[in-house]
């Protein structure tokens, strides 16, 4: 429409989602003030960035943030929960424009996509149009748990051979996501043998969001498979400490009350995993008076657990008792179906982590007799042959997503200052960078704090230049030296 490509589930939902993304800019500081610094100089120029992140409002809210900066986006979510309608119609939509003549940009992203929906929306996301409506390929990508990404290698990999390997149908082990992203790369392979060899020659680099993704590219980085670099964003502190942490001790108690609206308090609440996303997630349900119970393989992250009062335990030993488990450990095979079989009876079992294989959702599946109801979207009861029922949570997927609206607006306005200030560099200095994965200097982690400390009416003390030199360090920063961990 208007010659602007989308597919979203109802441009109708523009308004409101304006509304809600005029709400989140005032609570989004970090991006408001890169929209100030950059205004004139537009360094994103010339991007062309293929953006895969959950579609809420506070994405909204980044994707008009790179696009005030020069660039044209093209965006899907990052899971076929996580989108928000309103946000991604405004989106598409845009300031100026009419759900009758949108204006904004092309986003193809809806709650309750089906996988083959998902993968078609992440195909779509590289088919940018120049000025003659040639299709040209992006520059950037902007990526959270590396499906864009993993989509261009694998493609690239297949290219190389010619062949897209075929999976054998009664082979378990294989995903049907994983059987269908083949077929989408058989099908390009048929329509051009060298679609994907030439999107990744013209990609500067990717930034990417989140932990899971993260592993993957330096996974990709060791075997010297990297087709163009990186920056993970993750591991800026002021990402990764915050969004990760105190991100999740807000939208996890959302996810359980908008998706149960069972008393937390009184209950025994199980978290996998106690890294950042398990500690913020540990003291959300802590905070409602849970007693909370932490398994960990992590004897550092056990111990802290343990000095935070929390019992740590194996999954296998405390299951039996747990009113409400949560994954959040970003590996797989966590809650296997040996353990929900020893869990009570209608007892909550919700993920966290990037990927919905922390929790054995296939093998639940195949329980022979095993029955589901579906209780409203993205809240299912599972039936044991035995008559006691699971609730289970966005089919174990990010239930602080796909059952509420993720995390709020302030703690991701610094992750996606990091993500923009990473886009800017990266696409305005990639020669500078090698086939590997960097992180963002100290010094721009800091400038992230300090807007956002500032925005909260926070006094920073300032070093005398005496002091500065007695712990070693410039009075205006950075203040930790890289081995440093906050
Ligand atoms: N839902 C969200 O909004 C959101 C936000 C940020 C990150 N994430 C995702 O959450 C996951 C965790 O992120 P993180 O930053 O906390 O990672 P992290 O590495 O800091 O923490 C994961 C922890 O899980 C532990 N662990 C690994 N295997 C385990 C097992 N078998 N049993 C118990 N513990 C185990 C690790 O030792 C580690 O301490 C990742 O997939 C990340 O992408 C989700
Ligand atoms: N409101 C929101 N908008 C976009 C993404 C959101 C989000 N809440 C959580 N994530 C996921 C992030 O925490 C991402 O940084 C991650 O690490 O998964």
């Amino acid at each position: 429409r208007n010659g602007l490509e989308f597919a979203v589930a109802d441009l109708g939902l523009a308004d409101f989602g304006r509304k809600e993304i005029r709400l989140a800019e005032h609570e989004m500081p970090g991006l408001m003030a890169l929209r100030r610094e950059y205004a004139e100089a537009r360094p994103l120029h010339g991007a062309r960035i293929a953006g895969s992140l959950h579609m809420t409002v506070q994405t909204a809210v980044l994707i008009e943030t790179l696009t005030a900066l020069g660039a044209d986006v093209r965006w899907v979510s990052c899971n076929i929960f996580s989108t928000q309608d309103h946000a991604a119609a405004a989106t598409v939509v845009g300031p100026t424009g009419t759900p009758e003549a949108p204006a904004g940009v092309p986003v193809f992203a809806w709650k309750g996509e089906t996988l083959e929906e998902y993968w078609w929306c992440t195909e779509q996301l590289f088919a940018f149009r120049d000025e003659n409506g040639a299709v040209v390929g992006p520059n950037m990508i902007l990526d959270d748990g590396g499906d864009a990404t993993l989509l261009v290698h694998k493609g690239v990999e297949f290219e190389k051979t010619g062949v897209v390997p075929t999976v054998d149908d009664e082979d378990l082990t294989v995903s049907d996501e994983y059987r269908i992203i083949l077929d989408t790369l058989r099908r390009s392979l048929a329509a051009d043998g060298q679609y994907w060899t030439r999107v990744a020659s013209d990609i500067r680099g990717v930034t990417e969001e989140t932990t899971t993704g993260v592993h993957r590219l330096y996974q990709l980085a060791e075997q010297e498979l990297l087709l163009f670099p990186a920056i993970n964003v993750n591991d800026s502190v002021t990402k990764s400490k915050f969004d990760n942490k105190y991100g999740i001790r807000h939208s996890l108690i959302d996810g359980l009350n908008r998706g149960t609206d069972v008393l937390i308090g009184g209950k025994v609440a199980v978290v996998a995993g106690y890294g950042d996303v398990g500690k913020g997630s540990a003291e959300a349900l802590a905070g409602q008076g849970a007693r909370v119970i932490v398994s960990e393989v992590d004897p550092i992250c056990a111990l802290q657990a343990l000095l935070e009062g929390y019992q740590v335990a194996r999954l296998e030993d405390v299951i039996g008792q747990a009113d409400i488990v949560i994954t959040t450990t970003g590996n797989k095979d966590i809650v296997t179906v040996d353990l929900m079989k020893k869990m009570k009876h209608q007892a909550i079992l919700g993920n966290v982590g990037h990927f919905d294989n922390e929790i054995d959702m296939a093998g639940l599946a195949r329980i022979p007799g095993i029955k589901k109801i579906n209780i409203k979207p993205q809240v299912d009861e599972w039936i044991f042959p035995d008559g006691r029922t699971m609730i289970v949570l966005s089919e174990g997927r990010l239930m602080n997503l796909g059952n509420a609206t993720g995390h709020p607006s302030f703690v991701m306005s610094n992750s996606f200052a990091n993500q923009t200030i990473a886009q800017i560099e990266l696409f305005t200095k990639h020669e500078e960078y090698e086939k590997d994965v960097y992180r963002l200097p100290k010094i721009l982690d800091e400038k992230v704090a300090r807007i956002h400390v500032q925005a909260l009416g926070g006094e920073l003390t300032k070093l005398s230049k005496d002091q500065a030199e007695y712990i070693g360090v410039d009075v205006e920063g950075p203040f930790k030296p890289e081995h440093y961990r906050y």
